[in-house]
């Protein structure tokens, strides 16, 4: 609540917010989604939409408003007649109703007698035969499309009790569809408008208490919520509240019923019928605003990024809107309504709140520079609805009997009083961080999935190709040896062919002189030929051997080197086993050794116990104890035993017998060494 059109309806005081508030166009006309006709109240204006059309562009500076004002709107007052009930009907039978309606005029006669009355006039004058629907029409929908639309709104009920403030908002309509109340209807409406992938609906429902408590009726143990005002934007919030997100009317209608049993629960607790709280239904609408938004051009020119890169990082834009349903506490004087004691206190308190919210109203309406919105927790939740960025609409209830005339009167003249206050409707864009972030992070999360999967590709890869090279290499080296092998062969067939050659031609070579003299006769010619042929022959049958010869002597080093080697580890196996045999007698020494050992010890235990002493049945043990002694003369008798005793009594004989059969060469090397020593000890 603020002071109205002169501090730019903005609420109290100044707004820094970093809202993206947007101004309507004071020229812009109604919009209304495809297909879906607006209303627009018949005659005097009541309910007529101002706003609504396209958005200017955002101003410099990050996508912030230039203008913090908005349109100004004024806050619409219905005025509905309940019809009497059975006990008006019999006590008020003979007298006529204190008011008269004349709704096509939009008039309210307030009679004063039989001849005089007041005329009022109203933006709607809904009488006792209006239909839920109707009242739901002209009250209400203009509210809840502009709600939609990102305007916040405030639908509320102001009234004596039993005049029909819960009837008119809170009807469920079980039993009767056409029963059912603005609250119901509204949120079939806002659930049918909205695109479930991208808007949500949530909402909290609240009851102010006695004594300033605000619990919440979705879970009633919570019966002290704070208030929370924004310093920068000025808003009001409710952070303790349940906030619950609703998808269908089906789970709206379960967290109504809910609410209004925990109403009940606590109006009974107080012991009264009535209501003796105001019920506050808060519905957050949250819209993702599609297509490209000024905001976002203007941000990317102003940074001169290119658009494909822009448009990942660009935030998506959202209206948050509220509508807000207040059900009131009966307004009737505490005089009038008999209560006393607790019930007394209670009714003040709540009346407290009420009487506030009328001052604000009237400074409101008077322009006054003052208006007391800290007076009461009402007053500061409902600071956005009147004289804040709200729009607004209220529903007065009246009864007929003659009887109330005066609450009758004075809810008259609240509704008055209340269609004075001018409100500046904004609309509420922000930057969609949150969704950006998690947007973000899923790219995030793919990337890095893509990344991993990028890796494992090329470790199974490089795997892949390691395997392959190796079985290359192998297989080359395979290949080498084979024809290594073969080449060896080959030459050394060649070598024995050659031998073989060299041999016939020899033998030839021996018998060439007897038949070069036989046929020295026939031409000398031929002989030089022949002559110089072998010699030819020769030189090359003889090269062919000095290769073959190196080759041979060669091969023949390279198996002197391998014999060689041979020999040399023969060497040293020999001298290992060599060592290994006499390490061996060396533990079957030990071995017997210390059997005798154990059979000293043992007969040098069993002579003790006899009392016979060590010396007579343990001679052995004995002289190694007397050895052990006279190796170290210092030691006193009666000090440390000898260490042969000390191992027998620690270790034990079996211990150190499974040590000397050990499989590992090392334990049994160390086992029988430290049982050398200590039997040279
Ligand atoms: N327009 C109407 N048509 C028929 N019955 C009505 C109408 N308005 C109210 N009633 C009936 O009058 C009674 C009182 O109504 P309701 O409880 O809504 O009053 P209220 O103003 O909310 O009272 P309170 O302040 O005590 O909560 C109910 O039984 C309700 O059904």
């Amino acid at each position: 609540m603020a002071s109205g059109a002169r501090n730019g309806g903005g609420g109290l005081g100044s707004r820094t917010t970093a809202k993206m508030d947007r101004q309507q166009g004071s020229t812009a006309t109604p919009k209304a989604p495809a297909g879906k006709p607006r209303l627009s109240a018949a005659g005097g204006g009541a309910y007529r939409r101002t706003s609504s059309g396209p958005l200017p562009a955002a101003g410099a500076g990050g996508g912030r408003n230039s203008s913090e004002s908005g349109v100004s709107s004024r806050v619409r007052v219905a005025v509905r007649l309940r019809p009497r009930n059975a006990e008006e009907q019999a006590a008020d039978a003979d007298f006529a109703d204190c008011v008269e309606l004349q709704p096509e005029l939009k008039r309210l006669k307030l009679r004063k007698n039989n001849w005089e009355s007041d005329t009022f006039e109203f933006d709607e004058v809904l009488t006792e035969f209006s239909s839920q629907k109707r009242v739901y029409e002209v009250v209400a929908k203009p509210v809840v499309e502009s709600v939609l639309e990102g305007y916040n709104g405030t639908v509320m009920a102001y009234g004596q009790t039993g005049t029909g403030k819960t009837f008119t908002l809170g009807r469920l309509g079980d039993e009767d569809t056409a029963a059912r109340g603005i609250m119901v209807r509204a949120m079939e409406d806002i659930l049918a408008d909205i695109t479930p992938e991208t808007d949500t609906v949530s909402l909290s429902y609240l009851q102010q208490l006695y004594m300033e408590m605000i619990q919440d009726l979705l879970d009633p143990v919570n019966d002290n919520i704070a208030i929370v005002e924004d310093p920068r934007t000025g808003d009001v919030s409710l952070p303790g509240a349940t906030v619950v997100e609703v998808r269908d009317q089906k789970s709206f209608m379960d967290l109504l019923r809910i609410g209004e049993a925990h109403r009940v629960a606590a109006n009974t607790k107080l012991n009264t019928e009535s209501s003796r709280s105001h019920a506050i239904l808060m519905v957050n609408v949250r819209r993702a605003v599609k297509g490209r938004s000024e905001m976002n051009v203007s941000m990317s020119a102003e940074n001169g990024h290119s658009s494909s890169m822009m448009d990942s990082l660009r935030p998506p834009i959202v209206r948050k809107s509220k509508l807000v349903v207040v059900d009131l506490a009966g307004s009737e004087r505490i005089d009038k309504s008999g209560s006393e004691g607790h019930t007394l206190e209670e009714a003040k308190s709540i009346n407290l709140s009420l009487s506030s919210l009328g001052k604000c109203i009237n400074a409101l309406a008077e322009s006054s520079a003052h208006v007391p919105v800290r007076d009461s927790k009402l007053t500061r939740l409902l600071k956005d609805s009147f004289g804040g960025t709200a729009r607004t609409s209220l529903v007065v209830t009246i009864g007929p009997s003659p009887r109330h005339r005066g609450e009758t009167t004075s809810t008259i003249m609240f509704g008055q009083r209340a269609m004075k206050v001018q409100n500046m409707v904004k609309l509420k864009e922000e930057f969609d961080y949150k969704s950006l972030c998690r947007r973000l992070d899923i790219e995030l999360d793919k990337l890095i999935a893509e990344n991993e999967r990028q890796r494992k590709y090329f470790d199974d890869e490089i795997e892949r190709i390691t395997a392959e090279a190796q079985y290359r290499v192998a297989e080359a080296e395979k290949e080498c040896k084979v024809s290594l092998e073969n080449e060896k062969m080959k030459y050394h067939q060649e070598y024995l062919d050659s031998i073989k050659i060299l041999e016939e031609k020899w033998k030839v070579h021996q018998q060439s002189p007897k038949k070069q003299i036989k046929e020295e006769s026939t031409s000398n010619g031929d002989v030089q030929d022949l002559l110089q042929n072998e010699k030819m022959l020769r030189q090359s049958a003889e090269d062919e051997s000095n290769d073959l010869k190196n080759q041979l002597s060669h091969w023949k080093k390279m198996e002197a080197t391998a014999t060689a080697e041979v020999v040399r580890l023969r060497r040293m196996l020999d001298t290992e086993a060599s060592q290994k045999d006499k390490l061996e007698e060396e533990i079957a020494v030990l071995k017997s050794q210390l059997m005798q050992l154990s059979l000293d010890a043992d007969e040098t235990r069993m002579s003790l116990d006899t009392g016979d002493g060590p010396g007579k049945i343990f001679p052995g043990l004995d002289s190694l104890m007397s050895h052990s002694r006279n190796s170290q003369p210092r030691e006193q008798s009666n000090g440390p035993k000898a260490p042969v005793a000390k191992l027998f009594e620690q270790v034990g004989l079996q211990k150190i017998l499974s040590l000397l059969e050990s499989e590992e060469p090392d334990v049994r090397v160390h086992a029988v060494k430290v049982v050398a020593n200590l039997a040279a000890e």
